[in-house]
């Protein structure tokens, strides 16, 4: 990504970043929680964190958060940048790695926006790796509507799925593209059961660890 003179708010000489990309219903959400219990990854999703937010007491925000997520498209960088840099700050306050060893941020559906990514990796940290799902739109719509019989969410309904699912071609591919420029992308076929999905994201971290 663009470098710029402002300095990160961590250094990679303290924490690790690795990012989640995929489409929606991909399987970020299920193999991240294989790869906190395996690699000892704290977990940070960007949409959990601005679900979060929709709803917290005394937000002014709320109402504009539900807006954009229901719509399908990419709330203003500085909120979802802010909310991921003070949940890192409150993760190394509260839980901070073991002496001598780094912290590792395993951040799930983010960066979905070339602005978010550059300015995250400039302000914050630079990202180590990027890990992504490659999964087929129908895949994804028919695991996203089961998930909605039951999740609750606001955009787990076909009208905000089609949205959703345009936003990721026009806007969050080309991240995935830059990061593939730097070399930094693993990419991973997310058809298949959550077991086999996820032997193929182990291989393709371990690869990369040699
Ligand atoms: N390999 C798989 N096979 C079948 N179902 C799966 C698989 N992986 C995930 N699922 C199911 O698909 C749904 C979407 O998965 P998940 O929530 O992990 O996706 P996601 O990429 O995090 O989605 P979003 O970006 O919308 O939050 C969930 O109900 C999950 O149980
Ligand atoms: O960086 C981000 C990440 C997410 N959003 C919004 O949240 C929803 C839901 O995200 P999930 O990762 O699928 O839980 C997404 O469609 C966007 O509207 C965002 O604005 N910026």
């Amino acid at each position: 990504m663009a470098p710029t003179d402002i300095t990160p708010r961590f250094s990679t000489n303290e924490v690790t970043v690795v990012f989640f990309l995929g489409g929606p219903g991909s399987g970020k959400g299920t193999q991240s929680a294989n790869l906190v219990r395996d690699y000892s990854f704290v977990h940070l999703s960007a949409g959990d964190l601005l679900r979060a937010e929709q709803v917290r007491e005394g937000s002014s925000r709320g109402a504009m958060i539900k807006e954009y997520i229901t719509e399908g498209k990419i709330v203003p960088m500085e909120v979802t940048v802010n909310l991921l840099s003070d949940a890192m700050a409150e993760s190394l306050a509260t839980n901070p790695p073991p002496a001598g060893s780094k912290a590792r941020f395993l951040i799930d559906g983010f960066p979905r926006k070339l602005d978010q990514a550059e300015f995250f990796e400039a302000s914050v940290c630079p990202s180590e790796l990027v890990l992504f799902l490659d999964c087929p739109e129908d895949v994804m719509e028919s695991r996203l509507l089961k998930r909605g019989e039951t999740s609750g969410r606001d955009d787990d309904n076909a009208a905000s799925i089609r949205k959703r699912f345009r936003t990721f071609v026009e806007t969050s591919m080309p991240v995935v593209e830059a990061f593939r420029k730097e070399d930094k992308v693993v990419t991973v076929k997310a058809t298949g059961s959550v077991d086999e999905v996820y032997e193929s994201v182990k291989a393709g971290i371990e690869a990369r660890d040699q």
